[in-house]
């Protein structure tokens, strides 16, 4: 893990009608970190997640990717400045093949344009050979080589899971943002998550996750912020967050 910040957010306030979703909230991460968003539901995790990934607008607040401020206004942006991410449900390209939705993804850092995908201009056809390797890759980084040419609807379901992570590792994120990668899986498909997640980190990578599981995150993450009612009411360690009184009382509250 290095010393730089990686994303810088500060003071975001979110409203959605006479509802305060979002109030003052921010996050530094750490270049290599593996940084978890936690808390009750409705506390404002996706909302947040959905401000810093260009899904919502926010009322205020600052952003910074590796230093640059960065625009969170349409996710097409986001994307570009670095930052790639995976959906609480599933979305895939359903008909597409596993190796197929990779290369979408892919294509996000390509130079070729439609106009020589359409001729086939040589160097686009070397493009599209690079990017089938690279594709191909990472389905056998995330455990699912052997199923490239599978139609991804036909995978199982903690496989999609690993297929989303292959496509939005694909753009070759700064930051990779996982929504609930762990919803609906049974508990030996969370545990080769969890070896994913951490191949991925020691690849250096930097991965920002919500996540109900709060073991799994206890584990995995380098430090965590706490949601409740959309303010932040801790960040730290893990081991710090276990023992917060604020944090024991916050889920005891609710159904957790
Ligand atoms: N598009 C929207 N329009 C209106 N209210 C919304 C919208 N999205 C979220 N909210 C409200 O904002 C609050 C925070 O919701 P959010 O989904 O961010 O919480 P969460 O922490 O992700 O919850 P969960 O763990 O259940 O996914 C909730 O009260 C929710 O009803």
């Amino acid at each position: 893990m290095s010393d730089k910040i990686l994303l810088n957010i500060a003071g975001v306030n979110k409203r959605f009608g006479g509802l305060q979703a979002l109030t003052d909230v921010g996050i530094k991460i750490m270049e290599g970190q593996i940084y978890g968003l936690i808390g009750p539901n409705g506390a404002g995790k996706t909302t947040f997640f959905n401000v810093i990934t260009g899904l919502y607008q926010p009322d205020t607040g600052t952003f910074e990717l590796a230093g640059k401020p960065y625009s969170p206004s349409a996710p097409h942006e986001v994307a570009k400045a670095g930052i790639a991410r995976t959906f609480q449900n599933i979305r895939l390209f359903g008909e597409m093949t596993a190796l197929e939705n990779v290369m979408v993804g892919c294509h996000v850092r390509t130079h070729q344009g439609v106009f020589g995908a359409v001729f086939r201009h040589k160097a686009a056809r070397q493009e599209e050979a690079m990017i089938r390797r690279r594709a191909q890759e990472l389905l056998d980084f995330v455990g699912i080589g052997e199923f490239a040419k599978r139609t991804s609807k036909f995978l199982s379901y903690g496989d999609q899971r690993r297929l989303e992570i292959a496509r939005a590792l694909a753009t070759d994120p700064k930051l990779l943002a996982l929504d609930e990668p762990a919803a609906g899986m049974n508990a030996t498909e969370k545990l080769a998550l969890r070896e994913l997640l951490v191949k991925i980190k020691n690849e250096g990578k930097t991965v920002l996750l919500i996540e109900h599981d709060v073991k799994l995150m206890m584990g995995l993450c380098d430090r965590i912020t706490v949601l409740e009612y959309g303010k932040p009411i801790a960040e730290g360690l893990p081991a710090e967050i276990q023992q917060n009184p604020a944090v024991i009382a916050a889920y005891l509250g609710t159904a957790h």
